[in-house]
């Protein structure tokens, strides 16, 4: 039967790479792809029921293989075949160990555990066999507080927790003592002949590599020898693997120099697909799992206590003692040159008297929390002025009463003299504006009420003079209310945005420390990740969000007059917009730093245009087209409205920024499930 296949000789090979490519700078195209190429056609099959030892010197592209393997990243040519149902068949420890180091060790197994679908006796049952022989510290020990092999040893332990039918562990003895190291070879071996198990490993202790069945070598970016150790050494006459290694690499250094044309026109083809595709959307025990994770994290963590309390209290304190508040204290020479020159000074005379006029007003000023200081000349007083030691000066004239008395009874034939000779003349400092301001109101204000209760107790001619303008009470809001209750709903809905934005920084570093990509090929979807980041995230920002309401409108009374369905309703979904983009720029950025960059920038301009700080009307008009471009500046004048103007849904000003909060949320969902995607597979 010639055309019969032989079954018994065709071996079963678990993982067939086929001239793979890969290379880290983007674009394949040029010849300059082969300088940067860590693949150069590279080909390599593990039969399944062995052990297979990588070999080859440091940056050679081991560990970018075995990403490449597991689909964490994406050759550029060449085929990678992996004869393996779904990812619960693989056991990865990756390199970088990739442990939260905050929890400990039980609880990285119990989130393992919820990975793997392993839970209770069975987990227990698992623990105990992998423990001893692994020689696993206590379980209550937290991972950072761990040396560096017993790390390893956790690593190790999690990667054969489910009992996979593929190991692929990247240098595994790294770190740990011959015994310990012998030992872990031992039960590896009992893996692969009693159980069938198929075990990747890389190493760089090359002697090692001999208890394996298979031995590739691994040098500038191709396998230069595979097969069983003890035939290569024969093959090459050595009596070390070491040896063989070395007299290869002499080989291929006198070969590379005849074939370096040859390379250049090597360039792989078509982009190949990921070894696994991942069928799994979404599973609610890998969601718990990570979820928990997370929860361990902040248990632990200081950072999650700070974050969750102190900042929404601090901000909401400081907010409430800084921005608004009437300037106390603030020192104005009087010159008073009515008192000086005939009657001494104000405390001879009682507070409102009609003459000399002046001293009840310095009384109402002191009430308006402004200091009157006498000097008895000007130079004296513009000096002190000069020195800042005042913020103002007000000078009478010698026959101010009178003059004040004249130009009320006479009214429109008063001589100009008088008029000037009845006046306050008053010096500001302008450049400090709130202070200016505030000097300007209250000189000119508190001089009205003077007159009134001149009028009364004088009976003099006064309410003609008075401006004839009557304000009646406010449609919306109170009587003269503070600046600060414009500023609370831009406080509001800048904390409710950007506190989510802060769990940023927790999922960078868990990216940062391969926390993220060993989940990920453990099993975990990016979807059930965002997920249980949504989840923890929207957790905390309720806490938040509810300290804020409690300081804001309970402890500090600030006006609340709309519905609170309809405001709660707003926050939440500010806080789930400020989550969305927290979660895009964790997607976006790979360190803290630029992230951090990223924040400070949005946080920023949205503080400067969402309307807290001045009145959005008064923006440029460039500005106020592009508004919209600001996720948080339509959000605060509908919470505006709700809050200080109880409008309902139905009006425009409140429909608006409910529709552009939700148009942000979905553009930053988007961005990120693009951003994903694009990202997905290229190892970083
Ligand atoms: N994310 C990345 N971006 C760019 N270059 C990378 C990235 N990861 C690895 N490289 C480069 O690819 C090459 C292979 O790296 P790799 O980590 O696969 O080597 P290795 O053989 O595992 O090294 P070692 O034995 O030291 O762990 C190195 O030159 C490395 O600098």
């Amino acid at each position: 039967m010639p055309n019969e296949p032989n079954m018994v000789n065709v071996p079963d090979n678990i993982i067939e790479i086929r001239d793979a490519y890969k290379s880290y700078t983007s674009g394949f195209s040029s010849s300059s792809y082969m300088d940067t190429a860590v693949f150069k056609g590279l080909s390599m099959t593990v039969e399944r029921g062995s052990i297979y030892a990588l070999l080859g010197p440091s940056g050679c592209g081991k560990t970018t293989l075995l990403k490449s393997i597991v689909g964490r990243c994406r050759i550029d040519g060449g085929e990678i075949t992996l004869k393996i149902q779904d990812r619960s068949n693989i056991g990865y420890m990756p390199q970088d160990i990739g442990l939260v180091g905050e929890i400990n060790i039980k609880e990285t197994l119990s989130y393992y555990g919820w990975i793997y679908g392993i839970r209770g006796d069975k987990l227990e049952e698992r623990k105990q066999i992998l423990f001893s022989f692994l020689e696993i510290p206590p379980e209550h020990r937290r991972i950072m507080e761990l040396s560096g092999g017993q790390k390893r040893r956790v690593s190790l332990c999690l990667a054969l927790l489910h009992n996979p039918e593929l190991l692929i562990l990247d240098e595994p003895t790294v770190g740990i003592d011959p015994i310990l190291s012998h030992n872990i070879w031992q039960y590896l071996l009992e893996l692969s002949t009693v159980e069938k198990k198929t075990i990747l490993l890389t190493t760089h202790y090359i002697e090692e590599a001999r208890q394996s069945n298979k031995v590739g070598m691994m040098r500038e970016g191709v396998l230069v020898l595979e097969g069983e150790a003890r035939s290569l050494m024969d093959r090459y006459d050595c009596n070390t693997l070491e040896d063989v290694f070395v007299k290869l690499s002499y080989i291929q250094e006198s070969e590379r120099c005849d074939n370096t044309e040859m390379e250049k026109v090597l360039k792989p083809s078509v982009k190949p697909k990921l070894p696994l595709c991942d069928e799994k959307l979404f599973s609610f025990n890998c969601f718990i799992g990570y979820f928990l994770k997370n929860l361990y994290f902040i248990k632990y963590g200081f950072f999650g206590w700070f974050l969750m309390f102190f900042l929404p209290i601090s901000t909401c304190v400081f907010f409430q003692y800084t921005i608004g508040r009437i300037p106390r204290d603030l020192k104005v020479g009087v010159i008073n040159e009515e008192l000086s020159i005939q009657h001494g000074n104000c405390e001879n005379f009682s507070n409102l008297t009609c003459f000399p006029a002046f001293c009840g007003y310095l009384t109402l000023l002191e009430k308006q929390n402004i200091i009157p200081v006498t000097y008895n000349d000007t130079e004296t007083a513009f000096e002190n002025f000069m020195k800042n030691k005042i913020q103002g000066i007000l000078h009478i004239s010698e026959n101010f009463t009178e003059s004040l008395q004249e130009r009320l009874y006479k009214s429109m034939t008063t001589p100009d003299s008088v008029i000037e000779q009845s006046e306050v003349k008053v010096w500001i400092d302008s450049t400090n504006k709130v202070i200016g301001d505030f000097l300007k109101y209250t000189v000119y204000h508190t001089f009205f009420d003077y007159l009134e209760n001149l009028s009364q107790t004088c009976q003099w001619p006064v309410n003609h003079t008075l401006l004839p303008i009557q304000f009646n009470v406010p449609v919306f809001g109170k009587d003269n209310p503070g600046f600060i209750e414009f500023s609370v709903p831009g406080i509001v809905s800048i904390l409710d945005f950007f506190l989510p934005v802060a769990y940023v920084l927790p999922i960078l570093q868990d990216k940062r420390s391969g926390i993220v990509e060993r989940s990920l090929i453990s099993g975990l979807t990016n979807l059930e990740i965002l997920a249980a980041y949504m989840a923890i995230t929207m957790l905390l920002f309720l806490v938040q969000s509810a300290c804020n309401v409690i300081i804001l409108y309970g402890i500090y009374g600030h006006i609340f007059d709309g519905s609170i369905i309809l405001g709660f309703t707003l926050m939440t979904l500010m806080g789930f917009n400020g989550l969305c983009f927290g979660l895009f720029v964790a997607v976006l950025c790979d360190t803290e730093i630029a992230a951090t960059f990223i924040m400070s920038g949005v946080l920023i301009s949205n503080t400067l245009t969402c309307g807290m700080l001045w009145a959005p009307e008064g923006m440029h008009s460039f500005l106020k087209r592009i508004r919209w471009l600001f996720p948080l500046s339509f959000a605060t004048e509908s919470y505006r409205a709700i809050s200080n103007r109880a409008w309902t849904i139905s009006h425009p000003v409140v429909y608006t920024g409910f529709i552009s909060v939700i148009m942000w949320t979905l553009i930053f969902c988007l961005a990120t499930f693009v951003l994903v995607k694009l990202k997905r597979g290229r190892g970083h």
